[in-house]
């Protein structure tokens, strides 16, 4: 008999089969058929972002050898039993903040080896390669370190391995290493008028970001180097270039070509027309964000994050979450950008992190990192958590110019969430009176990922899962 499965909560992607699913059976995804491998990724990728799918989509469903060979089962049964611990570490998690974690990020502020101006309206950020502080490991100057060789728990390289969207992943072509761009640099000097001051959108670290208009009518962003910062740059520049080039995500801003020539280091990458999360935040947009839309963006950047630490090739830790680096539609769907910090996380089964320099942004630093120097995805999530903060209050990490009480954001928050004071800390801009419970949760939730140590935070899987059951009470609650 046939049986037909469909997912709701899965925003607009349908998962469909009909059973019996060996010989003959169909997969689609959106009404697309498509091979059951192909409907197993789409299946434990939104699985793994914390979507529900009923009986018919038990846990054994996608491990049928037939279909998806040794490889895969063995893929299984280790991500089971990896997943198995932090689980259960999960459940113990409490909702704390020790003073270390302060006390490292006061240190980050005053210490002057942290201090660095980076842009006028912009948070701190450490210094790059040259001044900042500097632990280098083995696998640091190991050459290999910045290569991401394969690993046999993870599935082929490719780009389009874990798809945007299972609809998308149905559809789109495999795109090649470095996407379909391969522009000159006079193709490049016309798309942005050599350079104008008119197609600037923004400055950061890495050099000045441009506007470009491709001939085929495509517009771009430019990242182009400072002159100035080159040699300090290159690892920088090749760790983007790199990285970005193995990922294809939805909720990460997508790589499409780059130029390595001469004195010129240029990024190119699919421009994100909506500006910042921080842009909206401060209004700067015209526009405030509602509660919903918060709920929406920090699950975007949820499964970004998730993507990377756990779905991507190898292991990719960000290192710089911060607002400023989430980038937003016009459909307010949220992006990850600038992968200039980002590394490729352990490669070998036994190790459990990578020793390595600190870099990232004062507020957003995870403090264990900062002190021992050892970087895991868990660094991420406490990012993660200050910017969960950030949204639900508006406030950004670190307020300066506020009374002594209320200067690092995360600081406050816990203190009032503890007074049971949570309505005090929602951003008045977000222009909707939300259910305290779902404030709660979602305060309580920040915290974990922001707990000092990072046994004591959940992985970002983890996170996605609290999310979507937050998403659920607030949706069920709002239409009471
Ligand atoms: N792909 C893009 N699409 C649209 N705008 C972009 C894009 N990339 C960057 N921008 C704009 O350019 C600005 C500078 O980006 P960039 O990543 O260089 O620096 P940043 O993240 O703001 O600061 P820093 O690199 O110092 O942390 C961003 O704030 C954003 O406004």
């Amino acid at each position: 008999s046939a049986s037909f499965v469909s997912s709701s909560v899965c925003r607009s992607d349908h998962l469909t089969y009909t059973k019996p699913y060996q010989q003959g059976s169909l997969f689609t995804i959106n009404g697309n058929p498509v091979e059951k491998v192909r409907f197993c990724e789409a299946l434990r990728f939104h699985k793994a972002n914390g979507c529900i799918f009923g009986d018919s989509f038990s846990d054994d469903f996608c491990t049928v050898r037939y279909l998806l060979g040794r490889r895969f089962l063995e893929e299984k049964s280790v991500k089971d039993s990896k997943n198995s611990k932090p689980k259960s570490e999960y459940s113990h998690v409490k909702v704390s903040m020790a003073g270390s974690g302060f006390l490292l990020l006061f240190c980050g502020l005053c210490c002057p080896c942290f201090r660095k101006e980076r842009k006028a309206n912009s948070h701190e950020v450490l210094p790059k390669e040259s001044n900042s502080v500097h632990q280098v490991s083995s696998s640091e100057m190991s050459p290999s370190s910045e290569k991401i060789p394969p690993s046999p728990f993870r599935e082929p390289p490719s780009p389009s391995r874990v798809p945007q969207s299972p609809s998308r992943y149905a559809m789109s072509p495999r795109p090649s290493r470095l996407g379909p761009l391969n522009l000159s640099m006079s193709q490049i000097n016309a798309a942005t008028s050599n350079f104008s001051d008119s197609h600037q959108i923004g400055e950061g670290g890495f050099g000045v970001v441009y506007k470009g208009f491709l001939d085929d009518g495509q517009v771009v962003a430019i990242k182009r180097a400072k002159k100035e910062h080159f040699e300090n740059l290159r690892t920088e520049f090749k760790s983007e270039v790199d990285l970005l080039s193995k990922i294809g995500h939805r909720n990460l801003v997508k790589l499409l070509g780059y130029v390595d020539k001469g004195d010129e280091r240029l990024i190119i990458t699919e421009y994100v027309r909506n500006g910042t999360l921080r842009d909206h935040l401060d209004g700067a947009r015209g526009t405030k964000l509602n509660f919903n839309q918060r709920l929406e963006i920090v699950i975007d950047v949820c499964h970004g994050l998730t993507y990377l630490h756990s779905y991507a090739e190898r292991q990719i830790i960000h290192r710089d979450i911060k607002s400023s680096n989430i980038l937003l539609t016009d459909s307010m769907r949220a992006k990850v950008a600038d992968f200039g910090f980002a590394r490729g996380g352990p490669t070998d089964s036994n190790q459990t992190h990578i020793l390595t320099q600190v870099k990232g942004t004062v507020g957003y630093l995870d403090p264990e990192y900062m002190r021992t120097y050892q970087l895991t995805a868990k660094s991420d999530v406490y990012s993660f958590g200050i910017l969960l903060v950030e949204i639900l209050t508006g406030r950004r990490p670190v307020e300066a110019k506020r009374p002594h009480d209320e200067k690092i954001t995360v600081r406050w928050a816990f203190d009032k969430y503890n007074e049971g004071r949570v309505f005090e800390l929602v951003d008045p801009n977000a222009r909707e009176r939300v259910d305290e419970k779902i404030l709660r949760k979602m305060f309580s939730l920040a915290f974990q990922c922001a707990a000092p140590t990072k046994k004591e935070r959940p992985d970002m899987e983890a996170v996605g899962k609290q999310l979507w059951a937050i998403r659920s009470s607030y949706l069920r609650r709002s239409m009471e």
